[in-house]
């Protein structure tokens, strides 16, 4: 199988540069599974990435959590792929549910940016995910596919992408799908790869699950075999993030 381990830490619009500090701290004086057993990403506001990558260890790589969805310029408010390359910001997050729900983000604006964003060198964290009346309706894997296929649209080549399925009733509200759900998700995506890309990219593409991932469910959902890792917010904010990270060593 060979998929390494994924955990990402989506900070969303919170901290102080105090706060941010304290982050740091915490996870540079924590020990984390090696590099072999898990890939680890933390996506600070973009005010703080500089002082962040900065100051972390090399463990921790950056993600930036959004980016404008073609080269830059006279585009108010944003920031482009080229000036996460130029500061040499590996990773973005691209289509998270509060943008496509907040900021009107289209499956095919999402689509458009992921594809911009790989083409200029960036490694992408791709998000899809129901709605709670999506899943009470029973169209889950309806909206995920359709998602899905948006970005898969756009793209050619699958090697930078990580997929994170989000259900939005999971995120930020305490109630985390259960380790049977996300697994019936990610095993419906994986089969999606393979029926509509390729049986290499299903086997190879990383997909993660986020909402209300915490220290304490974590070990359950990363023991699920199409579960590749976690996409955190809250909790990583917390020293519980590392506890998080541990749980990529259900897998060895
Ligand atoms: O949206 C998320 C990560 O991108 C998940 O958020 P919570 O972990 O706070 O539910």
């Amino acid at each position: 199988m060979g998929r390494l381990f994924f955990v990402g830490g989506n900070w969303k619009c919170n901290g102080t540069s105090e706060e941010v500090k304290k982050i740091v701290s915490i996870l540079n004086s924590a020990q984390v599974p090696s590099k072999d057993v898990v890939e680890i990403v933390v996506s600070p506001p973009f005010v703080f990435i500089p002082s962040v990558k900065s100051e972390l260890k090399p463990e921790f790589h950056i993600a930036a959590q959004n980016c404008w969805v073609k080269k830059g310029g006279a585009f108010t408010g944003e920031i482009s792929a080229e000036m996460l390359l130029n500061l040499g910001i590996p990773w973005v997050i691209v289509g998270h549910s509060e943008r496509r729900a907040l900021m009107n983000e289209s499956n095919e604006f999402v689509g458009d940016k992921v594809a911009y964003a790989l083409s200029q060198g960036l490694k992408v964290i791709a998000c899809v995910g129901e709605t709670l009346q999506e899943r009470e309706a029973g169209t889950t894997m309806k909206v995920v596919a359709e998602q899905t296929k948006a970005i898969a649209d756009k793209i050619k080549n699958w090697d930078n992408v990580v997929l994170a399925y989000e259900p939005v009733w999971a995120i930020g509200t305490g109630k985390v799908a259960t380790p049977a759900q996300a697994q019936e998700v990610h095993a419906e995506l994986r089969k999606w790869l393979e029926t509509n890309i390729k049986a290499e990219v299903a086997a190879k593409t990383r997909i993660i699950y986020g909402g209300s991932v915490n220290g304490s469910n974590c070990k359950e959902l990363a023991g699920q075999n199409d579960l590749d890792g976690f996409l955190v917010g809250g909790a990583s904010l917390k020293p519980e993030f590392i506890d998080i990270i541990k749980a990529a060593e259900v897998k060895k």
